[in-house]
């Protein structure tokens, strides 16, 4: 099975985990997009009733576009489940997201969700994380100030921009610089220290989060407990 094929696997996997009645985080990016693929599937062909809150503008147009109900976070009062990707999990579940630069929105839902499940291909399992490079989502105003402060701490910091030269811009319509880290040693005390500097909104360490974790083997689905 190629990439694709494993991220369609886990995507049709995680929403076995949806049940009738409940109020669903949905996540973004490839993995998510086959996710939403399913579960408009089931809601078409079972009559499946959820709501859900979407982590980016095009998870919502997907979703809403399959007869999927989406509400913004702010009208609901709780989120029994959030299903997201993720661009490294290493051996203690910790991760790294952001990759699709939604990781603001995507820890908001996420830290207002009862459960969290990610999905995600096995070349996301990592022993340590870092060699993704760790998205920050910043102001823009000031912010070449915030790169050159992330430089000076040795986070070695480059903006992500698109193919014409403009700033990629996030749904709220902040940049992202991304730290090439190589290797996160100390997870916990860099999310410290990012969460200390002004200007950053928000960084895709996802510390102490998920709870349950599917990943694509090519042997089939591997459900993994990482926490209750
Ligand atoms: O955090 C994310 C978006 O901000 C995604 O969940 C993460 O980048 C994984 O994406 P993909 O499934 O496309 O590999």
């Amino acid at each position: 099975m190629d990439q694709n094929a494993l991220k369609a696997l886990v995507g049709q996997e995680a929403v076995k985990y949806v049940k009738d009645g409940m109020i669903l985080g949905i996540g973004t990016g490839s993995t998510v997009r086959y996710m939403i693929d399913a579960l408009g599937k089931r809601v078409k062909e079972e009559g499946l009733s959820i709501v859900g809150v979407a982590t980016s503008d095009r998870s919502a147009k997907q979703a809403e576009s399959l007869g999927i109900t989406i509400k913004q976070l702010d009208e609901v009062d709780h989120l029994d489940l959030t299903i997201d990707g993720a661009d490294e999990i290493d051996d203690n579940f910790q991760g790294i997201k952001g990759g699709g630069a939604a990781h603001l929105w995507e820890k908001i839902v996420a830290i207002n969700s009862t459960k969290n499940m990610w999905i995600v291909d096995e070349s996301k399992m990592v022993h340590h994380l870092g060699k993704f490079p760790l998205p920050l989502e910043v102001i823009p105003f000031g912010s070449s100030h915030v790169l050159e402060k992330l430089d000076k701490m040795d986070l070695h910091p480059s903006f992500r921009m698109n193919e014409d030269g403009s700033h990629v811009l996030t749904d709220s319509k902040n940049y992202i610089i991304d730290l090439h880290l190589g290797r996160i040693d100390h997870p916990h005390e860099l999310a410290n220290t990012l969460n200390g500097i002004v200007g950053v909104v928000e960084h895709g360490l996802f510390l102490d989060t998920v709870n349950t974790v599917i990943v694509g083997r090519q042997d089939g689905p591997e459900v993994l407990n990482a926490r209750d």
